[in-house]
């Protein structure tokens, strides 16, 4: 058993942001979601999450888009927190300290990732220590894509993406996602339009494509290229057409792929590699295509505690 003298005075977790290699979406059901079958991947745009003791519940935000993120109960962090604690029959209350990397409202899963993190940062301080499959439950109960940023690397999302299981991918894939090309998409707004689009059409039960797969067991992006794919992409166009014009515009700057990332409104371009994804970058700021431009390489890990830096 851990003592209590043992327990860390702070844990930092660092989690990244995904992307959807495959988004397919099925018939509405009557909880409001929709069956999925995705790939998800992780890639190198982080949040850190800090959870400490505190005398009262709370969160504070910084870094990237700070100020769009609530501090009140709604945040996903605090929520999080706040489930596993109940779950594990109440603990000390936590302050957590969100450092944002990951474009907030962009597709890329930000409140989530700090979700995971929250929940694999308090499950240390408190010495809770709970089974994988618990935090991936009480993670389902918190957001769809939760649990695959727990999980991270390259998996398949079924359920309501929330029943995660790891697939065999080689290699590196290099990434540019420009997150400003629209705003104010929201994802059920993105889902309901999708819903007003094909009202009355019989949906058919989502599986994973067999090209994707064997894709990524090959490990080359000319490969991936042409058979990522997304659903609700159609959806986002045309709620903010912006969208359809970056996608075209990063095809001719040479991207081997260009698909929005989720929801959206970001558009996660698919590089050769390392330089390519640098002038694919270039080509894009350098024409005032796009300002905000990041780069990135998936898969990468999900939620990891981060080692504590000691003042010497
Ligand atoms: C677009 C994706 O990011 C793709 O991975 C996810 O499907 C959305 O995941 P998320 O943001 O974690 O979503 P949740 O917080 O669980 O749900 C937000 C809203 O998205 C819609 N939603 C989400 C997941 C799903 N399978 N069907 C849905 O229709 C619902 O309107 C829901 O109220
Ligand atoms: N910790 C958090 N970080 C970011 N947004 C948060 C957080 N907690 C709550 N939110 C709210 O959730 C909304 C969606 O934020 P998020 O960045 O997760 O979107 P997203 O990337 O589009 O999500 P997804 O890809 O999972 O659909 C924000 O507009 C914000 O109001």
């Amino acid at each position: 058993m851990t003592s209590v003298l043992e327990l860390p005075a702070a844990v930092t977790v660092r989690a990244p942001a995904k992307v959807n290699l495959e988004l397919f979406v099925g018939p509405l059901l009557d909880d409001g979601y929709h069956s999925l079958s995705t790939v998800y991947q992780a890639v190198g745009i982080h949040d850190d999450v800090t959870a400490a003791p505190s005398d009262e519940w709370g969160c504070s935000v910084r870094g990237r888009d700070a100020d769009k993120v609530p501090t009140d109960e709604s945040n996903l962090a605090l929520r999080a927190a706040r489930a596993l604690a109940e779950h594990t029959g109440g603990q000390d209350p936590v302050h957590l300290s969100i450092h944002k990397e990951i474009p907030v409202a962009g597709g890329m899963a930000g409140g989530s990732a700090d979700a995971a993190a929250a929940l694999v940062a308090c499950d240390a301080l408190w010495g809770t220590d709970l089974p994988k499959e618990e935090l991936e439950e009480i993670a389902a109960g918190i957001g769809s894509d939760v649990p695959f940023l727990l999980h991270g690397g390259t998996c398949v999302g079924s359920g309501r993406g929330e029943v995660v299981t790891p697939v065999l991918a080689k290699g590196t894939y290099h990434w540019v996602f420009v997150p400003s090309a629209a705003s104010g998409l929201s994802t059920p707004m993105v889902y309901s339009a999708f819903d007003q689009r094909l009202a009355g059409t019989a949906i058919p039960e989502p599986r994973p494509s067999t090209a994707l797969m064997s894709a990524l067991r090959s490990g080359d992006p000319t490969a991936l290229a042409p058979v990522l794919d997304n659903d609700l992409q159609a959806d986002a166009i045309a709620l903010q057409p912006a969208i359809g014009e970056l996608i075209e515009a990063a095809m001719g700057f040479g991207a081997l792929a260009a698909i929005v990332s989720g929801s959206g409104p970001t558009v996660a371009m698919l590089a050769s590699g390392a330089e390519g994804a640098i002038d694919l970058a270039v080509a894009l700021t350098a024409s005032g295509v796009a300002g905000d431009v990041l780069r990135a390489t998936g898969p990468t890990h999900g939620a990891h505690i981060l080692p504590t830096v000691r003042a010497s």
